[in-house]
């Protein structure tokens, strides 16, 4: 296994460019999900045992086994770039040139400083160039790379880059509001405040474009 610094290379995302990419070892995908899991479940059953729990406890001892499922199927299946959801995009046949905006978008996320949840919502807006895409796909993409250990600012340019690809357009809008565990039940342990992060490209550059994009989710918050 590559453990030092100038040996482990980092392996990029397909469909978004390598500056907004997770940094990955390069054997990240090496091991099947199985032995993830197995080797997971040994290590998470240590941290137990450190923490003086008694792993022989009918409610403690298939723990080890749950989260290491849930870190590799559920919480991080984004990591894995085969996990990624099909993006069906469509002719503009009717030449639709106005924003198409998908929101209240729900976010399930994690923090990969402190590995505990980010929660809130995305809002997604772009201009359709020749390629319309299927709505429930932008949902999805955002779940696929919220799906990670992430930082917000990260996730959002992700969301971004990826659509900007995918509908070869640039003017693509993506906000995130969000509440981090990390600083809401730790640490400063602050109850009330969020993060909104907003990146946008193309036509969104442009302040009456953005704040159209603003005024809509503003005005259809439910
Ligand atoms: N920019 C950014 N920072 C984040 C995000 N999620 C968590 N953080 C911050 O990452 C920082 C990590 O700082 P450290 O000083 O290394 O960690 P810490 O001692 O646990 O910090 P405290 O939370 O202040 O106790 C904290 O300030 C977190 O609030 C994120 O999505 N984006
Ligand atoms: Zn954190």
């Amino acid at each position: 296994m590559k453990t030092t610094k100038e040996e482990i290379e980092f392996i990029g995302d397909e469909h978004i460019s390598n500056t907004v990419e997770t940094p990955l070892r390069s054997d990240a995908f090496e091991k099947s999900d199985g032995d993830k899991i197995k080797n997971i479940q040994y290590h998470f059953s240590e941290i137990m045992k450190e923490l003086g729990l008694d792993l022989t406890d009918d409610s403690l001892s298939g723990t080890p086994y749950r989260v290491a499922k849930m870190y590799v199927k559920e919480l991080f299946y984004g990591l894995n770039p085969k996990n990624r959801p099909k993006t069906s995009v469509f002719e503009n046949k009717y030449g639709y040139k106005k924003i198409v905006v998908e929101q209240n978008i729900n976010i399930d996320s994690s923090c990969e400083h402190h590995f505990l949840p980010i929660v809130g919502t995305a809002h997604v807006g772009y201009i359709p160039n020749e390629k319309v895409i299927g709505l429930s796909k932008i949902n999805r993409l955002v779940d696929y790379y919220a799906h990670r250990p992430q930082v917000q600012e990260r996730l959002c340019l992700q969301v971004l880059k990826d659509l900007q690809q995918t509908l070869n357009t640039e003017d693509v809008i993506v906000v995130v509001h969000a509440k981090h565990l990390c600083v809401s039940s730790r640490g400063i342990q602050d109850k009330t405040s969020f993060t909104t992060t907003l990146e946008y490209g193309g036509k969104f550059t442009i302040a009456t474009f953005r704040n159209e994009f603003l005024r809509i989710i503003e005005k259809n918050q439910r």
